[in-house]
């Protein structure tokens, strides 16, 4: 197989690493041609977008600003083509000639293999092509196909979702520096909370409700900090900040 790359910029380069494996070759198309100075030995090959039509898939990883180009000189491209840009609807591509539409929304997480993937497919895509796109994502992290009106709360959700939750952790860091616990402890101590909150509640299914009030003691000192987080509404302004995310999300589309 021949996986063509265009954009190999934050995520594009996550994707040519992870894929390196999966193609004979990876076709990559990048205007900052420094950006593949690390990718300069087989299956790794330079190329331009007349290249990349050589490629069996195509992943499109550029800003949305930038796919209208790449979109017009791709034009009638008869592979699969993958696109992970945010607010680019799989019609929007379908205009372009292009009918075999995998449309993803990645998170930064793919960097270490456990990022959150959404998928949808154009109906042009047959089911053993997007059992292939499936299994090249799951590379990735966890794949999930979802309806694509869903995409816009999915770019908010778990597209943006990284960067809501380094707010977070950067918040943990500093109350831990106010408390007198040292930087590189605080992140050895912070970094695993996180980890492992989400993997107690993954494993157990139950509601995170349920195990917070598992930790509270009565008159304790969780508790404390419980009604602190509601007097500064916490909850609300997590719930208003991704909702404000999905709005944007919900613009791109309209463009
Ligand atoms: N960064 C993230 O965490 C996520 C990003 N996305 C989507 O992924 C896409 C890429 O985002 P990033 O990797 O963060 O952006 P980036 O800016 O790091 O990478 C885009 C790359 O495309 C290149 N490029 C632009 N026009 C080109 C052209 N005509 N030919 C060749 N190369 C061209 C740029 O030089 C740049 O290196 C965006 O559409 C974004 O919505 C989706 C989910 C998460
Ligand atoms: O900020 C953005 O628009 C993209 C979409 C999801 C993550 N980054």
């Amino acid at each position: 197989m021949t996986i063509g790359i265009v954009g190999v910029g934050n995520m594009g380069s996550i994707f040519a690493e992870k894929f390196s494996k999966e193609a004979e070759r990876i076709l990559l198309v990048e205007k900052d041609s420094e950006k593949l100075s690390r990718f300069d030995a087989p299956p790794y090959e330079v190329a331009d977008l007349e290249k990349a039509r050589e490629a069996d898939l195509i992943v499109l990883a550029v800003k949305p600003q930038d796919a209208p180009v790449v979109l017009g000189t791709l034009k009638g491209f008869d592979g699969i083509l993958l696109s992970i840009v945010a607010g680019l609807k799989i019609e929007e591509i379908r205009k372009y000639g292009i009918h075999k539409v995998a449309r993803i929304m990645p998170n930064v997480a793919v960097r270490v293999g456990e990022g959150v993937l959404a998928t949808a497919f154009s109906a042009d895509m047959s089911s053993e092509e997007r059992e292939l796109v499936k299994s090249l994502l799951e590379k990735l992290g966890f794949v999930v196909e979802i309806e694509e009106k869903l995409f816009s709360a999915v770019t908010a959700l778990t597209g943006s979702g990284p960067a809501f939750i380094f707010v977070v952790v950067e918040a943990f860091l500093d109350a831990a520096l106010k408390m007198g616990i040292p930087l590189d402890t605080a992140k050895e101590l912070v970094y695993r909370l996180f980890r492992g909150s989400a993997e107690l509640l993954i494993e157990t299914d139950e509601h995170p409700a349920l195990w917070k009030h598992r930790v509270s003691s009565p008159a304790g000192t969780t508790i404390e900090g419980l009604i602190t987080m509601e007097r500064f509404a916490v909850r609300s302004g997590v719930i208003e900040s991704l909702v404000s995310s999905y709005k944007r999300a919900l613009e791109l589309e309209e463009k």
